[in-house]
């Protein structure tokens, strides 16, 4: 694993780098194996980075679009990560609709969701059972509780480590979530945090010593690259 940690000025500074290392890498994928594929992070913080992306001039039918976690609602839903990165950017690109591949929430059972998700990505990347795709690029956020992705402090979805999609669950609430595995067999690893709320979690995850049952951000460790994006806000000081 190659860790690269860099603090940047202000929020908007930080989406900037965000955006040249994910265009970077996803322009690399293209040329070396003819189509990229990206996982997105939910929550607000990644929401201008999409905005920033839909202005670009990329070779969209080459690109494949994948979410690392999904809060159990319809697309529709204000709290949908894939409404809110469809409305950002994926409505702006002529991105084939087959190339998106947005976390089932329509199960009564979301086990059965993340079964169905699984066995798409395993169809997509031809992979067998127990065998874990490389997403060329996977983005994060970190809650100030140290979670990441849909992967919440002490809960079940910590543990799995024989599957590629899970549920996750936040305070009661079910959520679709990639396993700690998945994302570290990715190539290429990018957490987005900013604001101060995150200073306490990240001096934990960061720490030489600390539970990653409690962190779980972490159990993050790729094979491929790891890039921390902070905003001093968040990062000052803490690394
Ligand atoms: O569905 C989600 O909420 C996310 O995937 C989650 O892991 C998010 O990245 C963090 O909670 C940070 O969220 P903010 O960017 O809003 O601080």
């Amino acid at each position: 694993m190659l860790k690269n940690v860099e603090v940047l000025p202000d929020k908007a500074a930080l989406v900037q780098r965000s955006l040249e290392l994910v265009l970077e890498r996803l322009q690399t994928a293209i040329q070396e194996r003819g189509m990229a594929s990206i996982a997105l992070s939910g929550g607000s913080t990644p929401k201008p980075l999409f905005e920033a992306l839909a202005e670009q001039d990329l070779p969209w039918d080459r690109l494949h679009i994948f979410w690392g976690d999904e809060r159990y609602v319809p697309p529709d839903h204000p709290d949908s990560n894939e409404g809110m990165a469809r409305v950002a950017w994926l409505n702006k690109v002529p991105i084939p609709p087959g190339n998106i591949h947005p976390m089932p929430t329509d199960e009564p059972d979301p086990a059965l969701a993340a079964q169905r998700h699984e066995q798409e990505i395993q169809q997509l990347f031809q992979t067998t059972p127990g065998e874990f795709p490389a997403l060329d690029v996977i983005l994060l956020g970190m809650g100030d509780d140290g979670h990441t992705a849909s992967l919440f402090p002490h809960t079940e979805a910590l543990q799995v480590r024989d599957r590629l999609i899970t549920v996750g669950n936040k305070d009661g609430q079910p959520r679709i979530t990639f396993t700690a595995p998945l994302i570290n067999h990715a190539r290429c690893v990018i957490f987005m945090v900013a604001g101060s709320n995150k200073r306490p979690a990240l001096s934990q995850v960061f720490a030489a010593e600390a539970d990653a049952m409690h962190y779980p951000s972490r159990l993050i460790q790729p094979q491929g690259e790891l890039w921390w994006l902070l905003d001093q806000a968040a990062g000052d000081g803490i690394v």
